[in-house]
C-alpha cells in the first residue's frame, strides 16, 4: 500500500529565500555549468507554476530499490533539479566501490553524512536521492525530519534481478545480503519516511506519476499551513481548499 506513514507529519513553511533566476545562456552551457556545480541536472521548467515544497524532497531506501531512476523520473515530470548524492561523492572522492577498499566503510558514513548535510543546506524545490546505507547516520536522519521524505522498497528477488551488483560494494561478492542488511536498516528507513512506495509492484511510469502526485501534494499543504498561520496577512493569492490534496 502506497500510504503515508506518518500522515500530519510537519514538514514546515517553505524558505522565503527565492531560487536563484537562471540566466538565460544556451541550455547546453547551462547543461554544463550544472553539471559540473555537483551533479544538479538543470530540468524541465516548473508544470503549470505549481507549488512545490521550496526544499529538498529526499528519496531513500535499500540499495537498487530505485531511488536514483525515480528520482530522475518525478524531476523530470515536476519541472524541477535532480541531485544524486552518491554522484556527489563520486564526484568528490573517486568511485564508492574504491573508497570502500581503501578508507573502509566508516569513513564512507562519514564523508558521505558531509556531502548529504551540505545538500540539504540547500534551498528551493528538487529531489534528492540519497545511499542507500546514508540513514545509518543520526545526524543525517535529524536533517531528514525538515523534509519531505519518500521510502522506495523493493524486494531482493526484484533487486537481483535488475541491479547491477558490479557497482554496489556490499553486495558485490554476497548478494543475498540485501535481505539481511535491509531487516538492520528497516526500522530507520520507517523512522525517517513520510510515505513509502513498493516499486517491485508497479511500473516507472505508474511510480512516477503516483511519487510527482504525493511531492505536489506536500507542496500545496505546506503552502496552506503557511497561510493559516499567519491569519492577519492579506495574501494575493486565494486559498483554494481541496480534499484530494493531502
Ligand atoms: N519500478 C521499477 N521497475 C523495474 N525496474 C526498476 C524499477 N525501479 C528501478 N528499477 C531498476 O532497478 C535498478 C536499480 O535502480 P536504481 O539504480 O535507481 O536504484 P538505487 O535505489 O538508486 O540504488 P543505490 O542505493 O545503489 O543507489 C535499475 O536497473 C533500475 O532500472
Ligand atoms: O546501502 C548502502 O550501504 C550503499 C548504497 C549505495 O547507494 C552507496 O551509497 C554505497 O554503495 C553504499
Ligand atoms: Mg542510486
Amino acid at each position: 500500500m502506497n500510504e503515508p506513514r506518518r500522515a500530519g507529519r510537519p514538514v514546515g513553511p517553505p524558505e522565503t529565500r527565492p531560487v536563484p533566476t537562471p540566466p538565460s545562456f544556451a541550455p547546453a552551457a547551462r547543461r554544463e555549468r550544472a553539471r559540473s556545480a555537483g551533479g544538479v541536472r538543470p530540468a524541465r521548467r516548473r508544470r503549470g507554476g505549481q507549488r512545490l515544497p521550496e526544499r529538498a524532497i529526499v528519496f531513500v531506501g535499500p540499495m537498487a530499490a530505485g531511488k536514483t531512476s525515480l528520482g530522475k523520473r518525478v524531476a523530470r515530470e515536476l519541472g524541477i533539479p535532480f541531485v544524486d548524492t552518491d554522484a556527489q561523492f563520486v564526484r568528490k572522492y573517486g568511485p564508492i566501490a574504491e573508497f570502500f577498499v581503501t578508507h573502509g566503510e566508516d569513513e564512507f558514513r562519514r564523508r558521505e553524512a558531509e556531502v548529504i548535510a551540505h545538500e540539504l543546506a540547500e534551498t528551493g524545490a528538487r529531489i534528492v536521492a540519497l545511499g542507500g546505507g546514508a540513514v545509518i547516520h543520526e545526524g543525517t536522519r535529524a536533517l531528514l525530519a525538515e523534509h519531505p521524505v519518500v521510502l522506495l522498497m523493493t524486494t531482493q528477488e526484484a533487486v537481483l534481478r535488475t541491479a547491477n551488483l558490479a557497482k554496489r560494494p556490499l553486495l558485490r561478492d554476497d548478494p543475498s545480503a540485501w535481505g539481511r542488511i535491509l531487516r538492520e536498516r528497516r526500522p530507520l528507513y520507517d523512522a525517517v519516511a513520510d510515505v513509502t512506495f513498493r516499486t517491485d509492484r508497479a511500473t516507472k511510469d505508474q511510480l512516477t506519476e503516483r511519487t510527482s502526485r504525493w511531492v505536489a501534494a506536500q507542496g500545496r499543504k505546506a503552502w496552506r499551513e503557511r497561510n493559516r498561520a499567519r491569519p492577519h496577512t492579506p495574501s494575493s493569492e486565494p486559498v483554494k481548499e481541496s480534499r484530494s490534496d493531502d
